[in-house]
């Protein structure tokens, strides 16, 4: 499994856009049949894809766990973001469809992943964070998740945010999970930024259609930088660092949480003014 070192943002000061990309940027998650998996240092969050189409997937072990089983000492939470696919933890199935979350809390042994239809399968994005108890297993449909309208058309940034694993929420030990739909016209997420150095958070780009890009926003407040986002890269956004977008088109994100609170709006907001 690939492992992502942690960034001083003082050192951030002089990275160039290809050692930008190679800290942050998770590309080619997306692969047929396989669970592609990055260990990070960031609040010890493992991110990735399982990608199941013609055949189920387990998710597996890692040396880098020093473990018997992936959620020995663990939690995880799925988001599939296409087609209808299954998972399957500890024997018992949960149907998935575009934009439906399962939880699964530390201590489930066996956990697959298949595709419903191979004409067109499933993309479960999978964040997972350490945990020391274990919460049950829960699933939230898209129609379930607790909605915030944010934006505004003349600001191009209208969206609306689904929270499914929170304070609120499902429960777990630290992770906090949900995703964000830009409505057509609005390219702007996260505008005004904020930080939050309690917590790290990782973002997952999808549905950016074929020829278009989202500039990532990332760094302190007056040290802004930016990373060319492709459909399905993930990135990650350090304690230190704003995390915003803008897109040549809209699209849609999940953004996941890992660290000291589960609490959704703790964030310390940016003023657009003072960005430079
Ligand atoms: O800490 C929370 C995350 O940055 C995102 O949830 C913000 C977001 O989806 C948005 O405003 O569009
Ligand atoms: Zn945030």
């Amino acid at each position: 499994m690939k492992v992502i070192h942690s960034v001083h943002p003082d050192d951030f000061k002089i990275y160039q856009t290809e050692l930008i990309r190679e800290r942050f940027l998770l590309e080619n998650l997306v692969q047929p049949n396989r669970i592609n998996c990055v260990y990070t240092h960031y609040d010890r969050v493992i991110a990735g894809v399982a990608h199941p189409v013609t055949q189920p997937l387990t998710l597996n072990t890692y040396d880098n766990l020093k473990a018997e089983y992936f959620l020995e000492r663990r939690e995880i939470g799925i988001i599939n973001v296409a087609g209808d696919g299954e998972v399957t933890a500890d024997g018992i199935v949960y149907k998935l469809n575009k934009l439906d979350c399962l939880y699964i809390g530390k201590g489930v042994k066996q956990v697959t992943f298949s595709a419903a239809n191979v004409a067109e399968p499933p993309v479960f994005y999978l964040l997972s964070t350490p945990a020391h108890k274990n919460y049950p297993t829960s699933l939230m449909t898209i129609n379930d998740a607790e909605k915030v309208n944010a934006g505004g058309d003349d600001t191009a940034n209208k969206r609306t945010i689904n929270k499914y694993i929170h304070k609120a929420g499902i429960a777990s030990c630290q992770l906090v999970m949900g995703l964000t739909i830009l409505h057509t016209g609005s390219v702007w997420n996260t505008m005004p930024p904020h930080v939050h150095d309690r917590r790290m958070e990782a973002y997952f780009y999808f549905d950016i259609p074929a020829g278009q890009k989202v500039f990532h926003l990332m760094g302190e407040e007056t040290q802004s930088r930016h990373i060319l986002i492709d459909n399905y890269n993930a990135v990650i956004s350090p304690p230190w660092s704003m995390h915003s977008g803008a897109g040549t088109s809209n699209y849609s994100f999940i953004w996941g949480m890992g660290g000291e609170n589960l609490d959704y709006t703790d964030m310390d907001a940016i003023k657009i003014e003072n960005i430079r």
